[in-house]
């Protein structure tokens, strides 16, 4: 309790200390760089890392044997990724493993490319994934190809290298779509199991609802309450953010009291997170690799282990997936490991389709021209990829309150900083339990309430999944950030943005070279539509007249004229906002659909049980099956293919 106390006194004794060292005739630049020296080690050492290499295995040849040698390691199933998915590299990967390895007779193997995330205080802090992001340590920092239709810039694309995936440095907000759009999964793939009233189920088998006494209305017959991923209302939001639930009702969004609920998923409210009740971010590691589960005997979960290529017996007609190469490093040793039943690869939108290309599997031309020989022509593997994309507009917070100081510029901020790292050390939550997306609107473009056909009078296409499901979301963050966090702004501010539940462009994921340690290129096409960019701009008139309906309003500096803040954009022509559109959108990191889950004659790479089209004994699970992009936030659709499969399986492995 001493150390705590004398924490709370720092930012004052730093004050004292700067003065006796005279540090006050210091530049502004040299104090900036002290400031963020004395924030990273304070961090380091106040958060410091407690899970080590101990918990999993980091020496590759306990769990393959070196290529070249005569070892034989041997599994039932091998999931490559630890992400999400259940049994592949992905937030879904570490899913996968844990329910599969609950039947005893089965030995799992688990192969991830980074280390564990939860060791990360930037991951299990709520608040810390923005600084996350930018480690190449920890995150690819992936870029897209330069952009036709949204200014002609590439965009940067962070996907996770750690256990959990993207679950680990993800905003946490916890909404899983719409009822429609897993109907029409099940309608386009003529398989009722992906049907809403049937896959429902997995989504209450993953969840932990942690009800909160806030949230008294929350309708717990909808929930799940004994999953492993808990979730409530326990995340810190600020005010300006609830002033802007209602200022979404002020404007005719009605508001609802659970996204995930029986009313389906129209209107506004806070959003639900994953965040648990001490406060610290639920990832598909957290949630599914605890004590118990890598205390089993069958159960082996190896880190720093990227899957290189899958292996095939192609002696008999159809090819047979019978084990993996993996390796730590480019030019390092590589291993193998076998599968006797399965191999499932479960690297994510980008990584699963990466990891089929390396492997042979794919479009034929495609690898050919990187000296690949095909094992199987599937010209699906890497098309149809769609992303989520959004558009962020700033605004001056009048009460000056923002709590930018999570991102210090001046030794008054880093001490402010710091008071937040005691509180939440000391287990009150607080600034640091933040995940930013704090509330959020979702509605339809053809809304004649909110968009009237007066003003409005184009009849756009129709993309929503069903009459009740949306195609755009609006969210409040509680301040405003450019390049995904990078660049902060001087001035207290508050941030809305709008992103396309729907898009009609797609594009694709691509090799750049068959060595393994080079990333794909990755192409979503954004705007590429007339349909996409109407709609969003739909979405900025619509974010733009909530920023002047009160109680918001009066939160919101609308003198402050500055050109790199939007108090004057509701000025802007219609053209105007269409250029804006073009040069803001960026990824909100949702990208799906490149192991497409449909018919093999329309591009499909995966049927509804998620096997590879012409491969024996490899599936894939993951964000990259999902037959069309959910009207929503992707995780809770990982979890919840991940617990679908493992069931299958698991039945199918016991036959
Ligand atoms: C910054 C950010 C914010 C987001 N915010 C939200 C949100 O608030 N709510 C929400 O619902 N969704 C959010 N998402 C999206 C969501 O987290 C993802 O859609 C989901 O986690 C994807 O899960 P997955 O299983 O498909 O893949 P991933 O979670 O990406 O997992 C892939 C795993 O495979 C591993 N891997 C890749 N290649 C290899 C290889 N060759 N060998 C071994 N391992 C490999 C990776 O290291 C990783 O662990 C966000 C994502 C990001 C990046």
């Amino acid at each position: 309790m001493a150390l705590p106390g004398a924490l709370a006194a720092f930012p004052s004794t730093l004050q004292a200390l700067i003065q006796k060292l005279n540090l006050t005739d210091l530049s502004p630049a040299v104090r900036l760089l002290l400031s963020g020296a004395a924030v990273a080690l304070i961090l380091r050492f106040a958060l410091g890392r407690r899970w080590a290499k101990r918990t999993y295995v980091f020496d590759l040849d306990k769990v393959g044997s070196k290529v070249g040698t005569a070892g034989h390691f041997e599994y039932d199933v091998i999931v490559a990724g630890g992400g999400k998915s259940p049994s592949s590299h992905r937030t879904a990967g570490c899913v996968l493993a844990a329910r599969l390895s609950e039947d005893p007779n089965l030995r799992v193997l688990l192969l991830e490319a980074g280390g564990s995330g939860k060791a990360l205080p930037d991951s299990s802090t709520p608040a810390g994934f923005g600084r996350l992001l930018w480690n190449p340590k920890h995150v690819h920092g992936l870029r897209t190809e330069p952009q036709p239709s949204a200014a002609g810039k590439s965009r940067f694309w962070p996907r996770a290298k750690m256990l959990g995936g993207c679950s680990s440095i993800n905003a946490q907000m916890a909404q899983y779509g719409a009822f429609g759009d897993f109907d029409e999964w099940a309608t386009y793939m003529k398989d009722e199991s992906w049907a809403w009233k049937n896959f429902s189920r997995y989504f209450r088998k993953f969840e932990g609802y942690q009800p909160h006494p806030s949230y008294p209305d929350v309708d717990t017959t909808a929930r799940g309450l004994s999953g492993p991923v808990h979730v409530g209302y326990f995340n810190t939001i600020t005010e300006p953010s609830r002033k802007f639930v209602q200022a979404c009702i002020g404007v005719g969004i009605p508001f609802i009291r659970d996204f995930n609920g029986v009313d389906g998923t129209i209107g506004v409210s806070r959003i639900m997170t994953y965040v648990d009740k001490t406060f610290k971010r639920v990832s598909s590691e957290s949630a599914y690799l605890t004590p118990d589960v890598l205390a089993r005997k069958n159960l082996t979960v190896a880190i720093h282990a990227t899957v290189t290529k899958v292996l095939f017996d192609t002696t008999s007609a159809q090819p047979r997936a019978i084990g993996v190469e993996f390796g730590r490093k480019e030019g390092g040793e590589r291993f193998v490991a076998y599968a006797k039943k399965e191999v499932v690869v479960s690297g994510g939108a980008v990584h699963s389709p990466h990891i089929l290309m390396l492997s042979g599997i794919g479009p034929a031309a495609h690898l050919k021209s990187h000296s690949i020989t095909p094992v199987l022509d599937l010209p699906g593997v890497g098309q149809r990829l769609v992303d989520h994309p959004v558009v962020d507009l700033y605004f001056k917070n009048k009460l000056n309150n923002s709590p930018k100081f999570l991102k210090p510029s001046t030794l008054g901020e880093a001490g402010q900083l710091i008071s937040a790292i005691v509180q939440y050390k000391s287990g009150k939550g607080g600034p640091l339990a933040m995940n930013f997306g704090e509330c959020a609107a979702f509605v339809r473009s053809d809304d004649p309430t909110l968009f009237p056909p007066n003003e409005y009078p184009d009849k756009l296409v129709d993309s929503t999944s069903a009459s009740d499901s949306p195609d755009l979301e609006l969210f409040s963050t509680p301040f405003a950030y450019k390049e995904h966090g990078q660049i902060g702004f001087d001035v207290h501010t508050y941030a809305l943005h709008v992103y396309l539940l729907r898009p009609t462009s797609h594009g694709e994921v691509l090799l750049k070279s068959a060595s393994p340690w080079v990333q794909p290129s990755v192409n979503p096409n954004y705007i590429a539509t007339p349909e996409d960019l109407a709609k969003l701009v739909r979405g900025v008139h619509l974010l733009l007249r909530i920023a002047r309906t009160e109680p918001l309003a009066s939160v919101l500096d609308a003198s402050f004229t500055r050109p790199d803040l939007d108090h004057q954009t509701h000025l802007c022509t219609n053209e105007e906002i269409e250029s804006l559109v073009r040069e803001r959108v960026e990824t909100v990191y949702h990208p799906v659909s490149t192991c497409r889950m449909a018919p093999r004659e329309e591009g499909g790479v995966v049927g509804s049980d998620l096997r590879v089209y012409g491969v024996q004994g490899l599936r894939v699970c993951d964000a990259s099956v999902f037959p069309w992009i959910v009207s929503g936030h992707t995780a809770g659709a990982c979890y919840a293919i991940g617990e679908k499969l493992a069931d299958e399986m698991k039945a199918e492995l016991r036959a």
